[in-house]
C-alpha cells in the first residue's frame, strides 16, 4: 500500500467518484480528493513523487470538455498518474485516450490507465448499482498491478509499457440540445443552481435552466430533494432505445499499464 493518493475528479453525478475512491482505497490508506466538479476551485501544485488518480466521466466517447478545461487547474511537475475514464456500459471510445493527454500537458507521467464501468447516469438501468462487488474484486487487482509497477520502477527497471486505446484526433461529439424539466414540487431550495457544474441554473429562479450552458450532467437530477427535475420524456425515450441492446451485457473493466 501507499501512503497516500490524490483523487482528482469530475463527477456530476457521483459515479466516477465512487469508482476512483474504490481504486484509491485499494491503492493507499490516505486519500485525498480535489473537485473539479464546481465552476470554482484553487489551483494545485503537485510533487514527483505523488500519486495523482484523474477519473472523468465518458460523455459521447470523450471527456467532457468542461473537465478537460478545468484540468489546468492542475499541475503535475513530474507527479505519476492513474486515469480513468467511467463509462455507462455503452463505450469509452476516445476518452481515455484524450485524459491521458490532457494528463501529460499538464506535466503528469503516465502510470497506468483504466476504462472501468459505472452506473449510466441518463438510462441508470445501465449497469445499475454498479461499481459492484465484481467491480471491486478487479478494481484490486489492477490496484495490485500498479503497485507492482511502482515497485519495479523503484528498482530502477523500466516496465514494458501497454498503450490507452483512442484515435487522434478524438472522434467529435456535441451534447443534445434538450435541458431538465421542472415539477410544480420544486420548492426552489436553490440546491440546484448552487451545484450546477456550469452555472446554467439562476439562483434567482431555480425553475429555469440556460440551454446554451446545460451539459444534460444529470447533476441537478440526481441531486434535487424534492425530485423536481427530469429529463424531458422524449430524450429519456430516445436514449433508453439507442441503449436497449447494452442493458443485457456486462460491460468490461479494462486497463492498461
Ligand atoms: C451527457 C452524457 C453522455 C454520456 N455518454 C456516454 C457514452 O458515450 N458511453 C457510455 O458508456 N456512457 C456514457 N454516459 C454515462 C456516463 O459516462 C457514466 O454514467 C458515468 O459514470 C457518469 O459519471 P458521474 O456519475 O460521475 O457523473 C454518458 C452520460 C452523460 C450524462
Amino acid at each position: 500500500m501507499l501512503d497516500k493518493v490524490y483523487v482528482v475528479h469530475f463527477s456530476p453525478a457521483g459515479n466516477t467518484r465512487k469508482a476512483a475512491l474504490m481504486l484509491a482505497g485499494e491503492l493507499a490508506v490516505q486519500v485525498e480528493e480535489y473537485d473539479l466538479t464546481l465552476p470554482l476551485g484553487e489551483r494545485r501544485s503537485f510533487a514527483p513523487s505523488d500519486v495523482v488518480i484523474a477519473a472523468g466521466p465518458v460523455y459521447g466517447g470523450r471527456l467532457p470538455g468542461v473537465m478537460a478545461e478545468r484540468l489546468s487547474r492542475v499541475q503535475g511537475n513530474g507527479a505519476w498518474f492513474i486515469s480513468l475514464a467511467v463509462y455507462g456500459n455503452r463505450a469509452y471510445e476516445d476518452a481515455l485516450a484524450e485524459l491521458d493527454d490532457r494528463m501529460e500537458q499538464q506535466g503528469f507521467s503516465r502510470l497506468a490507465s483504466a476504462a472501468l464501468v459505472a452506473q449510466h447516469s441518463i438510462v441508470t438501468q445501465l449497469a445499475a448499482g454498479r461499481p459492484d462487488g465484481q467491480d471491486r474484486r478487479e478494481i484490486a487487482e489492477f490496484a495490485g498491478e500498479i503497485l507492482h509497477k511502482l515497485k519495479t520502477l523503484a528498482e530502477g527497471n523500466r516496465p514494458e509499457e501497454k498503450a490507452t486505446p483512442g484515435n487522434r484526433p478524438y472522434k467529435s461529439w456535441k451534447p443534445m440540445q434538450a435541458v431538465p424539466q421542472i415539477a410544480k414540487d420544486c420548492i426552489r431550495c436553490g440546491l440546484c443552481a448552487q451545484k450546477c457544474p456550469v452555472e446554467a441554473i439562476p439562483a434567482g429562479d431555480p425553475t429555469q435552466t440556460d440551454p446554451s450552458k446545460c451539459i444534460l450532467c444529470m447533476r441537478c437530477i440526481t441531486i434535487c430533494p424534492e425530485k423536481a427535475r427530469t429529463l424531458p420524456a422524449p430524450v429519456t425515450e430516445m436514449l433508453s432505445q439507442k441503449l436497449a441492446p447494452f442493458l443485457s451485457v456486462r460491460g468490461k473493466n479494462e486497463w492498461f499499464l
